[in-house]
C-alpha cells in the first residue's frame, strides 16, 4: 500500500474507533479500573484492578482482622464467603443459586471435579476423555486422577470428542475456550454428546467466565471449574470456582473432604459427614484476603449483562482483526503475511482473545510490551491479545494494531 493510502486508512480506522467508543454502552465502566497509560490486552491472564478494591481490602485487614479478629469469621461473613461469592458468580455463568463455591485454585478444582465425575459415573466406566489441546494443568491433573482411580486417559481434540465417546466413558474434561488459539468449543453440543454416552461432562471455564454466556444450567453441564483472576478481575491467585449441578450434589463425593465441607465443622467429629449443597466442594480454611478481594471486584458487574459483554467482545476482536489486516504489511492472510490469526473468524467459535502466529513472536511481544501494548507470548510463536470488554475500548484495539504493524515493519523477518 502507498504511504498516502496507508495514512488515509489509518485515519479512517481511528475515526471509526472513536465512533465505536462513543456509542459503547460499556465504555463508562473503564473508569472503574486502574489502567494507566498504554494498552492492556492481557486480561485473559490477569484482569486489571478495580479501583475500589484496595480500600475494601484495607478495611478487611485493619478493621475485620485488626480489630474484630476471630469474631470476623461470623460477624464479617468470612466463614460463608465461599458460597456467598459463588452465588455472585453464578449468574455470570448461567447457574442458579447454591451450585457454585469459590475455593482453592482451578488446578485443585479440576482434581475434585474429575475424581468426583469418575465416582458419579460408576465402576464400569474406564475412560476419561481429555481435551488434547488443554491448558497443561488440566491434563496433568486428569492423568494423576486417572492413575489414582484406575482409569485411562483418552486424549482428543474437543471437536472430535463425540467420536470417542461410548459406554466406557466415565467423564469428559474439556476447555470452553482454548487458551492458546482462542477457539470457543460448542459446549451445548459436546455436553449433549457426553450425556448421550452416559458420561459426566466437566468444563474448564477459565477463558469464558466473565467473557461470554456459558449457560451451565441451560445446557445441563454436570461439573465445571473456572478462574476468577482473568475476566472476573479477582486479583492474582484469586480463588477459583467449582460448579456442581443441583442434581449431582447429593452424590458428589469429593476426593478432598476437608473439615470445611463437613456438615458440622465445629463438631470436630472424627467421622466425616459431607455437608449438603455447594459447600461440599470446600476443603480447608478459605484464603480470606484473596476471597474478599474477589468479592469486592465483582461489584463492577452490578447492572452489566454478559450478553452486552459478549457483543462488545466480538466487535472488539473483529475491529482489531480489521485494523491489523489493514496496517500490517501483507495483511493477516495474504501470501506474504508475517502474522496469521489462529482464532476462528466465525463468531460461534471465537472466545475473547485474538492469537496471531508469528515466527518472530518472542521479539515482537517484547517490543510491543516495551511500547506499552501488553499482550502475552505463548511460546514458541503465538502472540496473544485478550480483550476485556469492561475496560478495553476500540481505540485500544486500533492502537495495538498500529503498534504491532510498526514493530513488524522495523523487525527483520526471521
Ligand atoms: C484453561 C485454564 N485452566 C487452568 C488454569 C490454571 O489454573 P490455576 O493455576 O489457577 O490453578 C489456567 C490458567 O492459568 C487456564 O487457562
Ligand atoms: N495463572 C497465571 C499465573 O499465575 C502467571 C502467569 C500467567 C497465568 C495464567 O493465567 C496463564 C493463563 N491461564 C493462560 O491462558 O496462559
Amino acid at each position: 500500500m502507498s504511504e498516502h493510502l496507508a495514512v488515509t486508512a489509518a485515519s479512517g480506522l481511528r475515526a471509526q474507533a472513536a465512533a465505536l467508543d462513543a456509542a459503547d454502552e460499556l465504555a463508562p465502566l473503564r473508569k472503574l479500573f486502574v489502567l494507566g497509560e498504554g494498552v492492556y490486552l492481557d486480561g485473559n491472564s490477569l484482569g486489571a484492578l478495580p479501583a475500589h478494591v484496595p480500600g475494601r481490602i484495607a478495611d478487611v485487614v485493619s478493621r475485620q482482622w485488626g480489630e474484630l479478629r476471630i469474631r470476623s469469621w461470623d460477624e464479617s461473613g468470612w466463614w460463608s464467603a465461599p458460597e456467598r461469592i459463588g452465588d455472585r458468580i453464578a449468574p455470570l455463568v448461567g447457574a442458579g443459586p447454591g451450585q457454585l463455591v469459590v475455593s482453592d485454585s482451578t488446578s485443585v478444582n479440576v482434581f475434585k471435579a474429575v475424581v468426583a465425575a469418575v465416582r458419579l459415573a460408576g465402576p464400569d466406566r474406564t475412560d476419561i476423555v481429555v481435551d488434547a489441546t488443554t491448558f497443561p494443568t488440566d491434563g496433568y491433573i486428569a492423568e494423576s486422577a486417572a492413575r489414582l482411580t484406575g482409569r485411562r486417559i483418552i486424549p482428543v481434540d474437543p471437536a472430535a470428542a463425540p467420536s470417542v465417546l461410548g459406554p466406557a466413558t466415565a467423564a469428559v474434561l474439556l476447555n470452553h475456550v482454548d487458551f492458546r488459539t482462542g477457539r470457543l468449543h460448542d459446549l451445548p453440543a459436546l455436553t449433549a454428546a457426553a450425556h448421550a454416552a452416559g458420561a459426566i461432562a466437566v468444563w474448564d471455564l477459565c477463558h469464558s467466565a466473565g467473557a461470554l454466556p456459558v449457560g451451565l444450567d441451560e445446557h445441563g453441564v454436570d461439573l465445571a471449574v473456572g478462574c476468577t483472576y482473568k475476566y472476573l478481575n479477582g486479583g492474582p491467585g484469586a480463588p477459583a470456582f467449582l460448579y456442581v449441578a443441583n442434581r449431582h450434589q447429593r452424590a458428589f463425593d469429593s476426593p478432598l473432604p476437608g473439615w470445611n465441607s463437613h456438615t458440622d465443622p465445629f463438631a470436630m467429629d472424627p467421622r466425616y459427614t459431607a455437608a449438603e449443597g455447594a459447600v461440599r466442594g470446600r476443603v480447608g480454611t478459605p484464603d480470606i484476603l484473596s476471597t474478599l478481594a474477589l468479592e469486592a471486584a465483582l461489584d463492577v458487574w452490578d447492572g452489566v449483562s454478559v450478553d452486552s459483554v459478549r457483543a462488545k467482545s466480538l466487535a472488539l476482536t473483529d475491529f482489531f482483526l480489521e485494523c491489523a489486516d489493514a496496517y500490517v504489511e501483507g495483511g493477516l492472510g495474504g501470501p506474504d503475511s508475517r502474522v496469521r490469526s489462529l482464532t476462528p473468524a466465525d463468531h460461534r467459535s471465537r472466545g475473547s482473545q485474538i492469537a496471531l502466529r508469528c515466527a518472530e513472536a518472542p521479539a515482537v511481544m517484547a517490543e510491543l510490551i516495551a511500547r506499552g501494548v501488553v499482550g502475552d507470548l505463548r511460546r514458541p510463536d503465538v502472540l496473544r491479545f485478550g480483550f476485556t470488554p469492561l475496560y478495553t475500548g476500540f481505540a485500544d484495539a486500533e492502537r495495538a494494531a498500529a503498534v504491532l504493524a510498526d514493530v513488524l515493519a522495523r523487525l527483520p523477518a526471521a
